[in-house]
Order: structure tokens, then C-alpha cells, then sequence
């Protein structure tokens, strides 16, 4: 049986993508505390996949996704799901919202219900926790001291945990929406659709006037679109950043292949974290100059000059 890592415990955001990609019925669902464990599996080959979050619509990119891609041993993203994120605030039974003085939660979910929070508990202080699910679970087990009085987490977490809402719909942005990948070791590489996506993590030369300009080029003369962008710290020296990049299109259409023949030339190292089917599905537009027939024309243009001459 297939199995898969998740950013657990049971509840999470993070196992509701898993289970919309791969019923629990059919597969091992294995939770993880963080994503680093779960990746850290992946790599040990203890289990098949993991599903991580990536990328929020409110708050933007997982760091400790995009940096535990960015570096290790090769993995890449096999599959995305979106899941719309719905936050409730759940405490033990009997604790009024007038007495709640500290929240735990997710650093993403507290990013998003920060405009709830100053209206309604203005003075509540951040605790930090793994997961959403983590913090509903440390509330149901703590004894007489808990370090945090509620929690922000899905519905389902809250109820698993016997916890009462306080607060239901606490999102700043009722659209939010959280983008997952499941991630796999390097092997077969997933069906072209025709509305794929490709990530990259692109590592420049050196450090010049124009340089983020000459990585963007060589997708923006193929006909390229980007959907993420973003830099992240080498960790190498101050001032050292990469690329993570997700561009529509798959490895083997030929322009996302130029792309990449021209990126390898001008990086210092180009990371493919893999081609697989967009959560959308909608095709990806293609100009006339720069479909797979466009490039296999070129080509054959150039080998006759060459051999003709
Ligand atoms: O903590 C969770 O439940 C997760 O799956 C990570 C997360 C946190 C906040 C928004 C979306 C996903």
C-alpha cells in the first residue's frame, strides 16, 4: 500500500489536501509534527509521498517548505491541491472569549486572522504552535497550566479534540486559500496535460545589475508565464538569495525546455523541483511563435543551414 507523510496531527488544513488527492481508504495517511519530518521520511524512503503546504493566498509562501526544497537531497512536486481555509476559535468547555488571553496556532493562520484578532481580543498574546491541529490537541491534553487558552484551527480539529467554538469564520479574507504539493523522490515524471506547472529553484552567478532581469528573460521570450515568484536567503552570507519560481508549463513542452537550456547557462545552479498537472486545469495559452511545432521548425531550419552550407 501506497504510503504518505503529512504535516499532522489528524485535522490539519495540510490532511484535508491529502485526503481530497488520495482517500485515506486506499493508501497509509502517516502525520508528521512538522514539515521537515515529513520530508525527512520522504528522503529515508519510509514512506512513497508527502503533502506540505506551499503557498498561501493571504500570507504567501511556506519558508519551511521552500527551504527544506531548495536544498538536501532531490525531491519534486508530483501533484498541487487547493483547499479553502476556514478558521474557528475552539477552547476547553467553559472558557468564555472575555477570558482568553492567549492563542496558539500556526504562524500562517495567525497571519490571517490578525484583523479578527485586534477587533475582538486586542491584547491576546501569539503562541506559536506546528500545526493548527497541533494547537487544539496541546489545548484538549494540557493540565491545570495551558500555555495558550484557545485555539485557531479547522472545525473538525476543534471537534476532534471535544474543544467549544468560540468564534467561527474568523478569516481576515473569506477566499483564502491555501496551496498544497505533494511532493515524491525523483522518478517517473508525471503526464504532460496541457495545463501544467513547473517549479524551479535558481541559484544566480554572481551578484550583478540585472541579474534577477536575465533569469526572468528566458522565460519571458518563450512565452512563459510565472505564476510564483519568490527570494529566499541561501543562508550562505547576507545578501545571498535564490529564486523559487513555479512557471505554467511542463519539462517536456519545448518551450519550458529552452527555457531551462537557457537558464543552466547563466545560473550557478538550476533545481527542478518538478512538472505536474495545475490544481486549475485550465490549458496553459500558447502563442503561435512559441509552441512545441514553433521550436521543431526552428530547429529543423537551423540543421539545414548547417548542413547544407
Ligand atoms: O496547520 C495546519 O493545519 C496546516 O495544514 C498548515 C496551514 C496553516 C494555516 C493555513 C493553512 C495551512
Amino acid at each position: 500500500m501506497t504510503t504518505y507523510a503529512y504535516l499532522g496531527p489528524e485535522g490539519t488544513f495540510t490532511q484535508m489536501a491529502l485526503d481530497a488527492w488520495a482517500p485515506a481508504r486506499g493508501a497509509e495517511h502517516r502525520p508528521c509534527g512538522s514539515v521537515d519530518q515529513a520530508l525527512t521520511l520522504l528522503r529515508a524512503g519510509e514512506v512513497d509521498g508527502a503533502m506540505v503546504p506551499i503557498e498561501n493566498s493571504v500570507e504567501g509562501g511556506v519558508s519551511a517548505t521552500l527551504d527544506a526544497l531548495a536544498s538536501g537531497d532531490p525531491l519534486v512536486v508530483v501533484a498541487e491541491v487547493l483547499v479553502p481555509i476556514t478558521f474557528v476559535l475552539a477552547a476547553r468547555p467553559g472558557m468564555p472569549l472575555g477570558q482568553v488571553r492567549a492563542v496558539g496556532t500556526h504562524s500562517h493562520a495567525w497571519a490571517q486572522v490578525r484583523g479578527w484578532m485586534e477587533s475582538n481580543l486586542p491584547d491576546a498574546v501569539y503562541v506559536p504552535t506546528l500545526s493548527t491541529a497541533a494547537a487544539a490537541e496541546g489545548l484538549a491534553a494540557q493540565g491545570g497550566s495551558p500555555a495558550y487558552d484557545a485555539a485557531v484551527c479547522a472545525p473538525v480539529a476543534a471537534s476532534n479534540h471535544g474543544l467549544e467554538i468560540l468564534a467561527e469564520g474568523i478569516g481576515d479574507n473569506a477566499a483564502a486559500v491555501t496551496r498544497f504539493v505533494l511532493v515524491a523522490r525523483p522518478g517517473d515524471l508525471p503526464e504532460r496535460t496541457g495545463a501544467d506547472k513547473t517549479t524551479l529553484v535558481l541559484f544566480q552567478r554572481d551578484d550583478h545589475a540585472g541579474g534577477l532581469l536575465e533569469l526572468l528573460e528566458q522565460f519571458s521570450v518563450r512565452g512563459i508565464n510565472m505564476s510564483r515568484l519568490e527570494s529566499r536567503p541561501t543562508k550562505e552570507s547576507m545578501g545571498s538569495y535564490c529564486f523559487s519560481i513555479d512557471i505554467e508549463g511542463h519539462v517536456l513542452d519545448e518551450r519550458v525546455g529552452e527555457a531551462l537550456l537557457g537558464l543552466k547557462r547563466v545560473c550557478a545552479d538550476v533545481r527542478f523541483l518538478g512538472s505536474y498537472p495545475a490544481a486549475h486545469g485550465t490549458a496553459v495559452q500558447v502563442s503561435p511563435v512559441t509552441t512545441d511545432a514553433a521550436f521543431a521548425d526552428a530547429r529543423a531550419w537551423l540543421r539545414d543551414l548547417r548542413t547544407l552550407t
